[in-house]
């Protein structure tokens, strides 16, 4: 019996108003740690094994023995999660690192450590992911090497018929002669909202063919609570001192096309200048988007024999080239706390978030982040929730895949629990929600 199955963890759901945990064993949190995250280390394993010549071949033969090392050091990871072993501080000489350390030195128990099952839910998920990282980065020919990327490129080739409609009907609204319309703007969202059921860490990096995203009429019954139309009015106002828009990104394949759809569409339309897109620096929740995974994305579409898929690489190209959208880094998207940490943290991110005139937030994680990895009530109003992490206007759009909500009205989450017992994990239902409260700092 593992530490995680003895008296030490709860037998009961998690109370409200507390950190989600591994505490709590009739949690999101509790399956996670002690089934879904060793089997998507598993997996990696059999990845690695599997692709171990192909890689010697990329790399150099030097690659087979670093694998090796990889593939020890992966299997010691998995063990200590699956025994409930306090959470190592981190060797790596990277700056997170340092951050990662005292954050994990502050949530030590009375016996002076943290461990996977009983400390905050969001720090044992986000460290296991930055230990596989620490992992590659102390190889010399694997340092850079992105663990996830086959199944990434994967995931937008088996989305391609998706993609190619997506494609087409931006191509449509944007070469249309018409103004921008509410109606337009809330479909690409309501798209781009449903590109977030696509997440490789939810099916434990299976790449799964979604047929029925592209028509989404019969889904806004599953959005519940959805502030579309006040993200239109911040988006359309004329008033606003800003003409840049952020998105946060989340999942690589079809949901990151879905974004730069809905990107395009705000240029195009001339609902924004400059749009800035945020993506992770280290390999992240399998599926998240890196530098490295837009460009891939890029050449795939220029090449592409679909010629809407090339104008749309060419076109996407040229705004990459010319400073209309801006890749930004930062490693604060991958440190293992809630964005309430961001303006201590990294004041110059805060700040920066301050420029736009809208911040759209992607998908489950981001969710976690904003509301503080709390097991709210749901009807805890949004800007309640969000606990002062108001840096602009905020369009907050995700599909649920973990046990956390705010911002229902009353009697729904209870509804929706009784049809659905599942609701909380499957990404079947979705948000679309919107703060206008804004915090400046000094
Ligand atoms: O890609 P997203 O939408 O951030 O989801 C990430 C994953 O993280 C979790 O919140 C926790 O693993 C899942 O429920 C979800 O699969």
């Amino acid at each position: 019996m593992c530490d995680c199955e003895s008296n030490r963890s709860m037998d009961v759901k998690t109370p409200r108003n507390v950190y989600l945990s591994g505490f709590y064993k009739r949690s999101f949190a509790f399956y996670t740690i002690k089934n879904r995250m060793p089997v998507i280390i598993t997996s990696l394993l059999d990845n690695l094994a599997r692709n171990k010549l192909k890689l010697a071949e990329k790399y150099e033969e030097e690659a087979k023995e670093e694998i090796k090392t990889v593939i020890g050091q992966l299997s010691k990871l998995k063990y200590e999660i699956q025994t409930n072993k306090p959470l190592k501080l981190l060797s790596s000489q990277a700056a997170d690192a340092k951050i990662y350390n005292e954050y994990i030195t502050r949530q030590a128990n009375e016996e002076g450590h943290a461990t996977y099952f009983h400390t905050i839910w969001l720090l044992a998920e986000c460290y296991m992911y930055r230990r596989i990282w620490q992992i590659f980065e102390t190889m010399s020919v694997l340092k850079n090497f992105d663990p996830f990327q086959d199944k990434k490129e994967e995931s937008f080739f088996t989305a391609l018929p998706l993609i190619e409609q997506m494609g087409k009907y931006l191509w449509d609204s944007i070469h249309d002669s018409t103004t921008p319309s509410e109606d337009e703007f809330v479909q690409f969202m309501k798209l781009n909202l449903w590109g977030n059921k696509c997440d490789l860490s939810l099916s434990l990096g299976k790449v799964t063919e979604e047929n029925t995203l592209f028509d989404i009429s019969s889904l806004d019954k599953q959005i519940l609570s959805d502030y579309s139309t006040d993200i239109w009015k911040a988006i359309s106002a004329c008033d606003s001192s800003s003409d840049i828009v952020d998105i946060v990104f989340d999942n690589a394949g079809y949901e990151v096309f879905t974004d730069l759809c809905l990107a395009d569409y705000m240029i195009a339309k001339q609902l924004a200048k400059t749009i800035r897109l945020y993506v992770k620096t280290i390999p992240w929740f399998i599926s998240d988007v890196m530098t490295h995974d837009f460009h891939w994305m890029l050449q795939q579409l220029k090449s592409h024999e679909n010629h809407v898929l090339q104008n749309l690489g060419e076109r996407w190209q040229s705004y990459i080239d010319n400073g209309t959208w801006l890749i930004v880094e930062s490693d604060f998207w991958t440190l293992p706390f809630d964005y309430t940490y961001m303006a201590r943290v990294d004041q110059n991110l805060y700040k920066q978030l301050a420029e736009a005139k809208l911040a759209i937030f992607k998908g489950d994680l981001n969710y976690r982040k904003l509301f503080g990895e709390k097991n709210w009530d749901p009807t805890t109003s949004v800007d309640q929730a969000l606990q002062n992490f108001n840096p602009t206007k905020l369009a907050i759009l995700r599909t649920i895949k973990a046990d956390i909500v705010c911002g229902l009205e009353e009697g729904i989450a209870e509804k929706i629990e009784a049809e659905d017992p599942k609701w909380m994990e499957t990404g079947n239902w979705g948000l679309i929600q919107y703060s206008n409260k804004i915090v400046e700092i000094k």
